[in-house]
């Protein structure tokens, strides 16, 4: 089975072209203004409209109003919402939309409750724990703490890079990567040399799995 990669927290319409020549599966695009990769509704509008089909448009949310994830959809084609707040599972399931929900690892056991707590989700993006922020920290976690049993596809996210993403495909198996510094030159600014050395490296060692 291969490894699925989503890039995360594209701003530029050269970067969403970059990520999908070098065979990105995903893409995520973040509507959280405190966020240096935010993008606003106009912008991200005409980023999706660049996307072609068989490669999906993530929407990123952290603790949004109903009203301003609505409008989100009103105007950008998503094909799957991601939420990286305090949103419930109620919440997450209420636009009738596919959607992800992110936890920030830091102990063992949340990762089961979560499984438990947002079953119905298509997917737990699991990342490093911040005690300030709420993802794209390029920190990495221990991965030792993501169990066996996954009633949910795993999303692996945090502090990879094409220097890490083997090992980490190698050990933990997920359904997916997620990946955001480790493939910019900066906050925001992505390099499509990382992009396609980073996806090189999942689908190389995939092909030897
Ligand atoms: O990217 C952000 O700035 C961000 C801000 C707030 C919540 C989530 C955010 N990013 C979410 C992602 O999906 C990142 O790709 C993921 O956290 C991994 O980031 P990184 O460690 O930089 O690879």
């Amino acid at each position: 089975m291969s490894t699925r990669v989503k890039i995360c927290g594209l701003t530029r319409p050269e970067d969403i072209d970059g990520a999908v020549q070098s065979g990105a599966d995903a893409l995520g695009l973040v509507f959280y203004e405190p966020s240096p990769r935010s993008v606003t509704v106009e912008r991200a509008a005409e980023l999706a409209k660049r996307v072609p089909a068989f490669v999906s448009v993530v929407g990123l949310f952290v603790n949004p109003t109903q009203q301003f994830v609505d409008r989100v959809l009103e105007q950008v084609p998503l094909d799957l919402l991601q939420f990286h707040g305090d949103e419930e599972a109620g919440f997450c399931a209420g636009f009738g939309r596919r959607w992800i929900k992110a936890i920030r690892v830091r102990e063992a056991g949340q990762i089961e409750a979560a499984f438990d707590e947002f079953r119905n989700a298509s997917g737990l993006l699991v990342d490093a724990w911040d005690p300030d922020r709420y993802g794209g920290t390029g920190k990495s976690f221990n991965w030792d703490l993501i169990p066996d049993h996954r009633p949910l596809p795993i999303v692996l996210a945090g502090g990879l890079s094409s220097d890490n993403v083997s090992a980490a495909v190698e050990q933990v198996k997920p359904w997916a990567v997620d990946v955001s510094g480790g493939v910019e030159q900066a906050k925001g600014i992505k390099d499509i040399q990382k992009i396609s050395h980073f996806i090189k490296e999942v689908h190389r060692v995939c092909k030897t799995d």
